[in-house]
């Protein structure tokens, strides 16, 4: 395939077959982002002055970049009345789907709660694994170009349903326009805090504390570059997530779904914003163009075309590949944060799916059920970090401690062992701890 734009729609027409394909597609996969120069040192003064002077740079901050004209974080800080209100005031339509989607998302996370376990070896000492929840979460919810319910449900309901005790939420409302969706999801999914800043800011509050916002243990959610930034540069102080990227989507299709169909679930990505990736890879040549003229014909016709249009030339790309083993060596190289098998036999290729971050199956799983209600979480590891990192899940806000309990039987074996362990090490005050419990 070349890479021409046809009827003023530009993406990348890729194919195996060419010469410089793995250059290519190495280059389109690449999203800098996070590392650029520029970003990292406004980042970098941003999370310094938050640190250094709280509240007042948070309220500065979020006045420059969220067009706000504040005084104090007491107009940035929301309360549960306003939560309530905004929930009840929902048209009965919105109120219903918001409810519905977040029982599903309870139902599937309720699933992923790990157990403690332990077990008892034959002198009685117990060994054992203890599940704790975090104590107080942050969660960042997206709202620079959209908002984001959604992300309030994907990312408080996993924390809820983890058992953490404080979940504070930070969501940016640029030109202070609330979006009363958003202020609903956080009281259905049980926010106990909401505070309306967004970006590097907001995650260096969410981190260091300020005399407003409550320092957490960690922050999880995703957003742009200076969220991703900020992120990378908090953790250690903090825990996080993952750094999630631009929405990615990949779709693999055998040529049977509807080229119209798979057109909009490319536009469904890329219309998150000018750096989302939209890819669809088939070894069917006449499906690809089909779909190219079905992008062609449809990208008009979209509210956020200008987003979409910028997104599919920037990072699209229509792959021909040869044959289905090929397309299963793209997915696994590119790891994508969604995949749609849009194939007449999705099981068969499950087995063979190594790295994805959701995987959608079949021609009637659009993705898009999967970021709104379907269930499992839409906070996915992005820009190929579906090779080492897993979906947000309960998971995320709770942590593991290890448990030994020696019986005097025990702690005479283990003794052993330790002493000569610890003299091979030249710790001798490790040694002596274990000896002194030795049996006589
Ligand atoms: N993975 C997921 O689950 C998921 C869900 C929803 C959205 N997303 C992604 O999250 C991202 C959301 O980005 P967004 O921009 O819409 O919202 P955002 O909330 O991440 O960022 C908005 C904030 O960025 C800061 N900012 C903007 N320009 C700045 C500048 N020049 N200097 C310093 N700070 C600046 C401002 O503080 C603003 O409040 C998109 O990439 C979208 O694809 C991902
Ligand atoms: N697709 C996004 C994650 O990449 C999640 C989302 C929220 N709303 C719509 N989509
Ligand atoms: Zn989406």
């Amino acid at each position: 395939m070349s890479q021409s734009p046809i009827d003023g729609v530009d993406i990348a027409r890729l194919s195996t077959l060419q010469a410089d394909f793995d250059h290519r597609l190495a280059h389109l996969l690449a999203w800098e982002g996070v590392s650029d120069a520029e970003v990292q040192q406004r980042v970098d003064e941003i999370l310094a002055a938050v640190k250094a002077r709280g509240d007042a740079a948070l309220v500065e901050y979020s006045n420059r970049f969220d067009r706000l004209a504040v005084a104090s974080m007491a107009e940035l800080t929301l309360s549960e009345g306003r939560l309530r209100q905004a929930f009840e005031g929902l048209p009965a339509a919105q109120r219903e789907a918001l409810s519905s989607a977040a029982e599903r998302i309870r139902a599937y996370h309720e699933r992923q709660k790990p157990a403690s376990w332990h077990y008892t070896e034959a002198d009685g000492t117990v060994l054992g694994q203890q599940v704790t929840p975090l104590d107080r979460a942050g969660i960042y919810v997206p709202g620079g170009k959209a908002a984001y319910p959604s992300s309030v449900l994907m990312n408080a309901i996993p924390a809820h349903v983890a058992g953490v005790r404080e979940i504070v939420m930070v969501v940016p409302t640029p030109d202070g326009i609330l979006n009363e969706l958003v202020l609903a999801a956080a009281y259905l999914a049980g926010v106990d805090h909401v505070f309306t800043i967004g970006g590097a800011q907001a995650v260096a509050a969410l981190a260091f504390g300020t005399e407003t916002v409550p320092r957490v243990d960690k922050v999880v959610g995703p957003g742009n570059i200076y969220v991703a930034t900020a992120k990378r540069a908090v953790f250690g102080q903090v825990g996080i997530d993952m750094i999630a990227g631009p929405s990615e989507i990949l779709v693999v299709s055998d040529g049977g779904t509807d080229p119209d169909w798979l057109a909009m679930d490319l536009f469904s990505q890329a219309e998150h914003d000018e750096d989302a990736q939209a890819v669809l890879v088939s070894w069917d040549l006449e499906h690809l163009q089909a779909v190219e003229a079905s992008i062609a014909r449809l990208l008009p016709t979209l509210e956020r075309a200008p987003i979409v249009r910028e997104s599919l030339a920037r990072r699209g790309a229509l792959i021909h590949c040869r044959d289905r083993d090929e397309a299963m060596l793209l997915i696994n190289r590119i790891a994508p944060e969604h995949l749609e098998l849009s194939v007449a036999n999705p099981e068969g290729w499950l087995p063979q799916v190594r790295h994805a971050g959701a995987i959608f199956m079949g021609r009637y799983t659009a993705e898009a059920l999967g970021d709104y209600c379907a269930g499992p979480n839409h906070v996915l590891p992005t820009s190929g970090t579906a090779r080492f990192s897993s979906p947000l899940g309960v998971y995320d806000f709770q942590k593991r401690s290890s448990i030994i309990h020696c019986s005097a039987e025990g702690a005479g074996e283990l003794g052993k062992l330790a002493s000569t362990l610890a003299r091979g090490e030249s710790l001798t005050a490790h040694a002596r701890s274990a000896e002194y419990r030795l049996k006589p």
